[in-house]
């Protein structure tokens, strides 16, 4: 039988002015005071944006090409989930400072909540984003896998709470202008998913590039099919199914779901297509970021 879900408030709290998933939020003293190292590497995200994809591709450069050695881990210990905390399996701040350098922090806060330590250290940030179409898609199916979330209602209501920011780790268009606002006094790579789907040799060289290493031809192909949608939804170490059931159930809607471009003319109706574009222009008018919801 199916866990119930929790009531969306009992869960979720308004914090710093960012929804939050509360038990992230409890011990954030620990968060905020977190000690970066000059060679660390952020990942930094919006939720569902492709960031496990990103991820793995940057731990295959890290370890030069080697499968074998990214196959001995799963992805949430091998790159650890900074404000994540849940049971035993996650802690990221714990995992992170156990951890020998180079480090690599995934994290989805916004810019304004990365703890100051990495900005003052000057640590090198792939920011990766994704339409806002499609991560709102994708976000409503994690939400009826995690059993821990509350349910998160018919689509276009989900929708709705997604346009309001009502939803973990807040307004989409806030996040991705919070780190576009910063590019130029920092090192940050942006990657966009558009991008990777479209051309993924050129967005894999960037990244080696962007991490001050040489983009040798046989790195470059081992990345690409390792780091490929079939390979990852069949990788236990990317997929998530290390991860158990009475967390995030995958019967219910697979991690690796569909891994496209353009999955929201399939979800969004004409009328809700239109309420969304006319506040997605009133929302993103005074920023230069630019997406593309088709490839
Ligand atoms: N190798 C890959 N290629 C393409 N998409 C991938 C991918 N690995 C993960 N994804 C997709 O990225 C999304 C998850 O992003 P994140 O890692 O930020 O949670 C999911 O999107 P869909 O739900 O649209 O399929 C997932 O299927
Ligand atoms: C801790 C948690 C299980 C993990 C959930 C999680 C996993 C991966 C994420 O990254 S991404 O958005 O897919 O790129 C984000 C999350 C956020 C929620 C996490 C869950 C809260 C309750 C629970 O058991």
């Amino acid at each position: 039988m199916q866990p119930s879900k929790p009531e969306y408030y009992d869960v979720f709290e308004d914090f710093h002015g960012v929804l939050m998933y509360k038990p992230f939020t409890k011990y954030w003293d620990e968060v905020e005071t977190f000690t970066a190292s000059l060679d660390d590497l952020v990942i930094a995200s919006y939720p569902k944006s492709g960031t496990t994809w990103a991820s793995e591709i940057v731990d295959m450069i890290y370890k030069e090409g080697d499968v074998e050695k990214c196959k001995q881990d799963a992805i949430y210990n091998r790159i650890p989930y900074l404000e994540c905390r849940e049971e035993n399996i996650f802690h990221g701040v714990k995992q992170l400072k156990e951890m020998k350098s180079p480090r690599i922090v995934k994290t989805h806060l916004p810019a304004q909540l990365l703890p100051e330590s990495f900005w003052e250290k000057n640590c090198k940030i792939i920011y990766v984003c994704r339409n806002a179409k499609d991560v709102a898609v994708s976000y409503y199916y994690f939400f009826l896998m995690i059993t821990a979330y509350p349910h998160p209602g018919s689509f276009p209501e989900f929708v709705e709470k997604f346009m309001q920011g009502q939803v973990p780790y807040g307004s989409w268009y806030d996040h991705v202008n919070s780190y576009w606002e910063k590019r130029k006094n920092s090192q940050m790579l942006f990657m966009f998913y558009e991008d990777m789907k479209e051309d993924i040799r050129k967005e894999v060289i960037k990244v080696i590039q962007f991490l001050g290493r040489k983009p040798s031809e046989e790195l470059i192909d081992k990345i690409i099919k390792h780091t490929s949608f079939k390979e990852m939804k069949n990788n236990p170490c990317t997929n998530y199914t290390t991860v158990p059931d009475e967390m995030m159930d995958q019967r219910v809607t697979p991690f690796m779901r569909k891994g496209i471009t353009g999955d929201w003319k399939n979800h969004f109706t004409v009328a809700m297509n239109e309420k969304f574009d006319m506040h997605y222009m009133q929302q993103m008018k005074t920023s230069t970021m630019k997406f593309r919801t088709e490839i």
